[in-house]
């Protein structure tokens, strides 16, 4: 559905499931703020081009979601230098494939600071730019299937992927009365980066060819095939968008056919 005048933000949108979710937002007639680490500048300014040439203001703001400072700091710049503030996606995440015996404090703390941590800055951040603009808005945070069962190898994340979902169901009860929606999506196996990732370090760990592992992954999906970015889009433009305004505390399964709720 058609948005007008509104502005969206979106954590970790240089590559992969974020970049298409910036591009959807656009589409739909969101001005969009690319967030991402200063060393995805040069991607996240490639985005901007791109948000430009559909017709909508874009602008990229290094943040890096593990810093609530910076984080703060982006929405203030996004709000300020595209006149508003309406929407946040919690996107930015990263994946740690580890067997559950071998982690360390060290690796736990990270993905802790960037699954968990991001997520709630965003939730704040957002949350207090609506408040003093004078109106709701919308947050929409990135779970995965693994925030729904917990996945062997990946431990962590989906325990950092839980969190998510927890945080979401809290947060829309808290700020509903602000008129404030609080969702989350949750995609199965999805082809960016992050994949490449998982199955380079699972064939490291079960000696499976490289693309041996993900080809396992996806032949169990019941669409039978791989999910796109452009896919996971299409429902955070549902949860960003009016559509979904007596929507509050959802995960929302994107996976193809994965598991069943
Ligand atoms: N790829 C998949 O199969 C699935 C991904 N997801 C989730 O979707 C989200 C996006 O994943 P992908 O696009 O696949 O990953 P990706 O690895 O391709 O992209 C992640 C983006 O987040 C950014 N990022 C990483 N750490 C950051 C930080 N501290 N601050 C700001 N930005 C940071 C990266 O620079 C990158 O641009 C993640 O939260 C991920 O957990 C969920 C389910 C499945
Ligand atoms: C990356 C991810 O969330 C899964 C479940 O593959």
């Amino acid at each position: 559905m058609a948005v007008q005048d509104k502005v969206a933000l979106v954590t970790g949108a240089g590559q992969g499931i974020g970049r298409a979710i910036a591009l959807r937002l656009a589409q739909d007639g969101f001005d969009v703020a690319i967030a991402d680490i200063e060393p995805q500048r040069e991607k996240g300014e490639g985005v901007v081009a791109e948000i430009e040439k559909i017709g909508r203001k874009s602008v990229f703001v290094a943040a890096d979601v593990s810093q609530k400072d910076q984080v703060d700091a982006a929405v203030d710049t996004a709000a300020e230098k595209l006149g508003g503030f309406d929407v946040i996606v919690n996107n930015a995440g990263i994946a740690q494939i580890k067997p559950v015996l071998d982690i360390t404090p060290e690796e736990l703390d990270k993905i802790w600071q960037i699954n968990i941590n991001g997520v709630l800055w965003g939730i704040q951040a957002a949350a207090r730019k609506f408040e003093e603009l004078g109106h709701g808005g919308k947050i929409v945070s990135a779970a995965s299937i693994a925030a729904v069962q917990g996945y062997p190898i990946l431990s962590a994340y989906s325990a950092s992927k839980f969190a998510v979902r927890g945080f979401t169901q809290a947060a829309a009860q808290e700020l509903a009365a602000k008129g404030i929606n609080v969702n989350a999506y949750a995609p199965g196996i999805v082809g960016t980066g992050m994949w490449d990732l998982i199955d380079a370090e699972l064939a490291k760990l079960n000696g499976k060819p490289i693309g041996q592992n993900l080809k396992e992954a996806v032949d169990g999906i019941a669409l039978g095939r791989i999910e796109t970015p452009e896919d996971v889009a299409k429902v955070v433009s549902f949860l960003a968008g009016p559509d979904s305004d007596y929507v509050t505390g959802q995960t929302i399964l994107v996976d193809g056919g994965m598991l069943y709720s």
